[in-house]
């Protein structure tokens, strides 16, 4: 082979996105990093193989798709594109070139409790906008918080994610040991919204001490660890931080803190920065005239990008008016 052979990376291609390189793995799917070839945009591309997939895992693979498209804020990664073939899906969305806010704690250390609170502010809006489309997330955790280039909080992973209704009860072992809710340990239902309260608590805990308040060598020490209650509050945390803390840490799920009691609370209200501007989601608001004359100068017919928007079908018109949007 030449050295001019050896030299031409062949680009692999998926739709109209060339494909960087690997950003994550998962049991059935794998992340890469994209480049949309007109806009040269980064996407992250989640491809699955469905043929690796029993059916309730491919049933768990839709609903995550069907939860994703209803959600469009600007904490919670959005979802562009769905491409779908006789084995494989892929499923491109927006790129948090930042990675894990889990990896900037481990790096950096923990954050001074200002910088906690711009970031809790965050999450807490993406949660909140969530349970008030009665969905919940169940996989609250340091590693899927994850932040883009503007070190914004973007809120990944609704693999465990599901519906919930104030009468219905869930009862699925979800999420990671040390986020997971006493009463998930315990294997009893549950309504939704108070187990992502119980792993907002732990998220806390871990941006203003850099450590996990429920640790332990095994499962049963860890359980036991979470069943008492009882964790440690390192000198340097301030009384209404702690305040705050140990009202999401409570035990007995019907006298948890709530999202709205959360906002309310002292820590939260210490001079407040700015929250990003409350989301109108695009699906009630018109198409950006702007973005469709753009496309239209790109040779892309406006009319179908306008119904493609409308429709909510997530096609190459959609992934590139999104593209365009967030620039
Ligand atoms: C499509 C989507 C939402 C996704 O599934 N992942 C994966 C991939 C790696 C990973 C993780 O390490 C933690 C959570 C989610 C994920 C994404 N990762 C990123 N950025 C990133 C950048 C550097 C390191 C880690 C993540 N942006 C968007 C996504």
């Amino acid at each position: 082979m030449s050295e001019r052979e050896r030299n031409t990376k062949t680009a692999i291609r998926v739709g109209f996105y060339d494909i960087e390189r690997t950003i994550g793995k998962g049991n059935f799917a794998v992340v890469k990093l994209a480049r949309h070839r007109i806009t040269k945009t980064e996407v992250a591309i989640k491809i699955i193989d469905k043929s690796k997939l029993d059916a309730s895992n491919l049933q768990k693979v839709y609903r995550e798709v069907d939860i994703m498209k209803r959600l469009d804020h600007p904490h919670i990664v959005k979802l562009y594109q769905v491409m779908e073939t006789k084995n494989m899906i892929y499923l491109v969305s927006e790129y948090a070139s930042q990675g894990e806010i889990f990896e900037y704690i481990a790096k950096y250390g923990r954050m001074s409790e200002d910088q906690a609170r711009l970031k809790f502010w965050q999450i807490l809006s993406a949660v909140e906008y969530c349970h008030n489309r009665n969905i919940v997330h169940r996989d609250l955790k340091a590693e899927n918080l994850l932040l883009d280039s503007n070190n914004n909080i973007k809120i990944a992973d609704f693999g465990f994610s599901n519906f919930y209704s104030s009468t219905g009860q869930l009862s699925t072992w979800c999420g990671s040991p040390p986020y997971a809710a006493p009463e998930v340990f315990e294997g009893k239902k549950y309504i939704g919204p108070e187990i992502d309260i119980w792993s907002l608590g732990v998220v806390l805990y871990v941006l203003v001490c850099g450590a996990l308040p429920f640790d332990g060598c095994s499962l049963q020490a860890l359980r036991d660890r979470v069943l008492s209650g009882r964790f440690r509050i390192p000198y340097f945390m301030s009384s209404d931080c702690e305040s705050l803390i140990r009202k999401m840490l409570v035990l007995d799920p019907t006298k948890r803190i709530s999202v709205v009691q959360i906002k309310k609370h002292r820590w939260m209200q210490i001079s407040v920065p700015p929250i990003s501007p409350s989301f109108i989601s695009t699906t009630h608001k018109q198409p950006n005239e702007q973005i469709l004359r753009l496309m239209q100068s790109l040779g892309i017919d406006s009319s179908k990008t306008r119904e493609s928007i409308r429709q909510g079908s997530y096609d190459h018109h959609a992934a590139i008016y999104f593209l365009l949007l967030d620039k």
